[in-house]
This record gives structure tokens, C-alpha cells and sequence, in this order.
């Protein structure tokens, strides 16, 4: 690293140098007229790193990609890619083909003109002509296309074409994979097994990588780490683990599927609901707070249908979800609190309207937050 370089990373928000990260983005933000799209966010990937940034529609990601691609101009802030300064407040830009980078988007377009490896071949500059061709082979057999390497793009399906747009986008080696949505025009089993042929290409290759994705199932797939995003933000970065069992705030139990909500207030260090008394001993008395309950933290026990379980819990609506059951049930606590909630068991698990249910909670999946 030049000495121009080594004196920028002197105030860097980060524990590892640079020059052993693959991507670092160090405070960066990017202002369109009077909208903050990205603001002042950090963030590294290590070599061999899947980080997937996922977060809803409008919230920067695509931003934040396209800035680590050199296609956007940060407002502020600044981008290390492989330990070189690539892009800084003072003007500095390298251009996106001086970064050595892979990017596949959603659509990526593939020239017509030429053959599945001639597409392929297209970008290795590094390797002698005759390694070339063995090298492009090697990706398409990886991801599952060699048998059409001598064909046109226009005679693939999606799923195929997509395929070749990424075997195209790794073919120069690249530092650092940039993946916007790859998956996206693709339908929900093609998408699967694309998805693991990538990952498993990813892994073996060990090439960094930044994939954006507004899927959260997609990116604990895909992920080593999570970086969630909101309104330009960073809100939670960390393990997919992390980020579904020790989230910050409501929002991100949120955006990881559909849970039960009520609030209750402090009395004595606990709160009532309707599934019984909880430990809120954090919080001050009096504070009222906001409970969420995945469905799947949701015991569920079928009661005798008799007169001593006349006011018990009861079961709603049963449907089977393919590997869970979603349980509607009215539940009843005590100081007569109602709620409609959702239970997830796995299996085929179908109780009848009107059953009564006891219910009990996995606490590691039920999250109180000071409203
Ligand atoms: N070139 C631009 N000019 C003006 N505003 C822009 C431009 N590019 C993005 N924006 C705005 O910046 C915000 C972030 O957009 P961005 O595409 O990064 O979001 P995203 O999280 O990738 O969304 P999606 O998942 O829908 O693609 C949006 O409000 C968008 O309208």
C-alpha cells in the first residue's frame, strides 16, 4: 500500500487493516438532490466472505453496490477494494474495469453474438489464450452448463442464461463478486438449486462476495454474514444466527417472516399476555413494552374437549404449509386478554376448528423491546 494510501486509512472504523479485507466501504454516504440514499455507512468483507445486504425495497442496497462497483460516486465516505483506495471524498475514482470486480444483476445480458463459452472466455485476460478455454469449461461444468457450451445464448431458458452470467462473471478471477438480485427473475425451484450451485462455486473458489437481496431466506442461504439495511442505514450487521435470535429492534424480528405482536405493561418485572406471565425484569417498572413471538415459538397441546376446558385456548384454522402447519388460535389469558395469533409446527399437524389448546412459549424466540 503507497504512502498516500496508508495515511488515508488512519482514521478508518475498523479493527483490520484493509489490506487484508477484500472490500472495505468506511463511512460512505450518497446523496440524490435532497434524498440520503446511503448514510455514512461501514462495512468489510473478508476473503472468501459471503455477505448478502438485504433489506426492503428503496433502502440503498443497490446504492451501496453500485458505489462498491465504481458505477456510482459516493457523496462522502471512502472504498478500499484489496487494501488500494479506490474511491475518497478528495475526487479520487478508479473506473469499475481498473477494480477487478465480477458483477451479475438480475438480468444480465449475454452477447447474442457469441457461443456459451465464447461469452465465458470473453473477460480472462490473465491466462494464455489456450488456458482459457479449459478454465471457462471448468465454470460451466461447476455451475452445470458445460453440456451447452457451444450453443447460443437466445436458445437457453433464464434459469440457463443466468447460470452463464455468472460463470462469465467469475471467468477473470475476480477479487470480489458483486450480486445484485441474481436470483430474482427466476421461479422458486430453479432459483434453489441456482442458488446452492452458486454458493457451493463461491465457497470453492473463495471469492468474496456482495450479494443484495430483499429475500431474508435467501440471504440466510446464501450469507456468512447479514448486513440489514432501513432507509440508507446499516440497522444490524452480523451471522444469520445473530440477526434471527439477537435482534436489536422489532424491525428485524420483522423482516425475518410474519410474528405475533402484542404490548403489555411492567408490573412487578413481568408483563401478561395472553400466553402468560413473562420475564421483563430489564426493563423499568411501569414501561410498557412491546412483545414478539414467532409462530414458531408456539407450543401447541391439544386439551380434552370437555366442560373444565370450556374457556381454554382454541384452534381457529389449521393449514398445512408443505414441511410446517400454520395454526390460527384465539387465545385466551388470564383477566379475560384475547389474541389471535399464529403457531408453526413443523409436520403435518391439523387440529379442527374449536379444539382446545394449551400453549406454551420457546423463549429464545419471543424478543421484548421498551415501545
Ligand atoms: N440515480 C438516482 N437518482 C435519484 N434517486 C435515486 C437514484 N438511484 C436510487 N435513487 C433513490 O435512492 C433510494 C435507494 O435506491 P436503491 O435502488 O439503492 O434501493 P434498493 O434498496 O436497492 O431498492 P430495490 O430493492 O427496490 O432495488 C431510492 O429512494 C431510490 O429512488
Amino acid at each position: 500500500m503507497g504512502a498516500y494510501q496508508q495515511q488515508s486509512v488512519d482514521n478508518l472504523a475498523l479493527d483490520t487493516n484493509p489490506d487484508d479485507l477484500s472490500l472495505v466501504l468506511d463511512h460512505v454516504h450518497c446523496r440524490f438532490d435532497r434524498h440520503q440514499a446511503v448514510n455514512d455507512i461501514s462495512l468489510e468483507i473478508r476473503p472468501g466472505e459471503v455477505v448478502c445486504l438485504l433489506g426492503p425495497s428503496g433502502c440503498g442496497k443497490t446504492t451501496l453496490l453500485r458505489i462498491a462497483a465504481g458505477l456510482q460516486i459516493p457523496s462522502a465516505g471512502r472504498v478500499f477494494l484489496g487494501g488500494n483506495l479506490v474511491s475518497a471524498a478528495d475526487g479520487l475514482h478508479w473506473p469499475p474495469e481498473r477494480r477487478n470486480l465480477g458483477l451479475a444483476f438480475q438480468e444480465s445480458a449475454l452477447f447474442p453474438h457469441l457461443t456459451v463459452l465464447e461469452n465465458v472466455c470473453f473477460g480472462i485476460k490473465s491466462l494464455p489464450r489456450g488456458k482459457r478455454r479449459s478454465h471457462a469449461l471448468d465454470l460451466l461444468e461447476r455451475l452445470g452448463m458445460a453440456g451447452s457450451a457451444k450453443v447460443y445464448p437466445h436458445t437457453l431458458s433464464g434459469g440457463q442464461q443466468q447460470r452463464v452470467a455468472l460463470a462469465r462473471a467469475l471467468a477473470p478471477s475476480p477479487n470480489v463478486m458483486l450480486l445484485d438480485e441474481p436470483f430474482s427473475s427466476l421461479d422458486a425451484r430453479l432459483r434453489d438449486q441456482i442458488r446452492d450451485d452458486t454458493l457451493h462455486v463461491l465457497k470453492e473458489l473463495g471469492t468474496a462476495t456482495l450479494l443484495v437481496t430483499h429475500d431474508p431466506e435467501e440471504a440466510m442461504f446464501m450469507a456468512d454474514r447479514i448486513a440489514l439495511m432501513r432507509e440508507g442505514q446499516i440497522v444490524q450487521t452480523g451471522t444469520p444466527t445473530d440477526l434471527y435470535c439477537n435482534p436489536v429492534d422489532p424491525f428485524v424480528v420483522r423482516f425475518f417472516g410474519q410474528v405475533n405482536e402484542c404490548t403489555a405493561k411492567v408490573k412487578n418485572g413481568s408483563v401478561t399476555t395472553p400466553l402468560g406471565e413473562l420475564d421483563a425484569s430489564n426493563f423499568p417498572e411501569d414501561s410498557t413494552v412491546q412483545v414478539l413471538i414467532r409462530p414458531e415459538a408456539v407450543k401447541v397441546r391439544p386439551l380434552e374437549d370437555n366442560a373444565d376446558n370450556a374457556n381454554a385456548s382454541h384452534v381457529q384454522v389449521s393449514r398445512l404449509l408443505g414441511s410446517t402447519s400454520l395454526v390460527h388460535i384465539c387465545a385466551h389469558g388470564e383477566e379475560d386478554q384475547e389474541m389471535h395469533l399464529h403457531a408453526r409446527v413443523p409436520g403435518v399437524f391439523l387440529p379442527r376448528e374449536g379444539q382446545p389448546v394449551s400453549l406454551s412459549l420457546d423463549m429464545s424466540q419471543v424478543f421484548l423491546f421498551r415501545q
